[in-house]
């Protein structure tokens, strides 16, 4: 993890052009449960997003929280199976990711932007029809027999559509959108969705110019291990065939190919836990991470 000292008002004093490119526009950033860190952590990212809205762009927050909710699990005494890194969620599991996502994570990130002087709401997906969730299976196929077996993972769902109007209503009147990764069925249930794949839609839906994925590595590396700096879809779909690309880096790089085939310009994966993470992605010339475009 690279921490090299970033000057934010010294910075800004040469952003002018990225300024002017952003002015106005929709950036949706993704923050990941492992970016997330400690209290202080989110109040820095807390810092960084009001500050985008008071320099006239207007940010989006969708947030994750798949360690805070192995941590109420384990306080529990509940154990929790992936399948393909989706969790599989039963009736009352559902309950405890409503309460810590929509509960104490959604209003955690909402306070420290809020705090940092910008208004910001947290709702979840079940809030102004905003996801529509459908529920997912995954198929898996027993190497030995080819034998395809569809798994039953409950309450987990991915959005079916997205009504975009409350987070424009939100972003209208200068309050920050914080996203909390649920939504629901057309039974009235509620469904678990992953974060990446929320964070994807709502910019597909809201035409963003820019989808941020904010995690802990420091970007997509090559088969060599490096960072690499840019990458267009057909480059990424190359890395995940030949396989330097695998387990928890396919379902974000698929969700940013999802967003930029949906008109969203450019979609980045960086390090939430370097220090002003998102400033130096949208303010400098060497921004942070893997740019993913069409
Ligand atoms: N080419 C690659 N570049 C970077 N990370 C990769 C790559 N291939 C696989 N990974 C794995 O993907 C992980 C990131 O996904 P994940 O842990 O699911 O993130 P998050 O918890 O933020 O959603 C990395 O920690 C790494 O182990
Ligand atoms: C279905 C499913 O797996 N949902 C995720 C939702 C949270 C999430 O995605 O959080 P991160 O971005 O921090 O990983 C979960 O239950 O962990």
């Amino acid at each position: 993890m690279t921490d090299t000292p970033f000057d934010p008002m010294q910075q800004l004093a040469g952003a002018l052009p990225f300024l002017k490119r952003y002015d106005d526009q929709i950036i949706v950033v993704k923050y990941g449960g492992h970016a997330m860190g400690d209290e202080a952590g989110a109040l820095r990212f807390g810092r960084d997003i009001a500050l985008l809205e008071q320099v006239g762009v207007n940010p989006v927050v969708v947030h994750g929280g798949g360690p805070q909710i192995n941590a109420m699990l384990k306080r529990l005494n509940v154990q929790s199976n992936f399948v393909q890194g989706l969790r599989v969620t039963d009736a009352q599991m559902v309950d405890v990711v409503e309460m810590v996502l929509a509960g104490t994570v959604n209003k955690q990130v909402a306070a420290a932007i809020t705090r940092a002087g910008v208004t910001a709401v947290g709702i979840s997906g079940k809030d102004g029809d905003l996801i529509r969730a459908r529920k997912l299976t995954r198929t898996i196929r027993d190497p030995g027999s080819n034998i395809e077996q569809v798994l039953d993972l409950g309450f987990v769902g991915e959005p079916e559509s997205v009504n975009p109007r409350v987070l424009r209503l939100l972003i209208g009147a200068d309050i920050v959108p914080v996203v909390a990764p649920v939504g629901v069925g057309a039974d009235g249930h509620t469904y678990n969705i992953n974060a990446d794949t929320v964070a994807g839609a709502v910019a597909g839906a809201l035409e963003a110019e820019r989808l941020l994925m904010l995690t802990d590595v420091a970007g997509v590396l090559g088969a060599d291990g490096k960072l690499i700096p840019e990458m267009t879809v057909a480059q990424v779909r190359a890395g995940i065939e030949a396989g330097w690309i695998s387990g928890g880096m396919i379902p974000k790089v698929e969700t940013c190919i999802y967003a930029v085939e949906r008109g969203v310009k450019g979609a980045v994966i960086l390090d939430g836990r370097v220090s002003h993470a998102v400033l130096r992605e949208l303010f400098t010339d060497a921004g942070a991470g893997t740019l993913i475009r069409p």
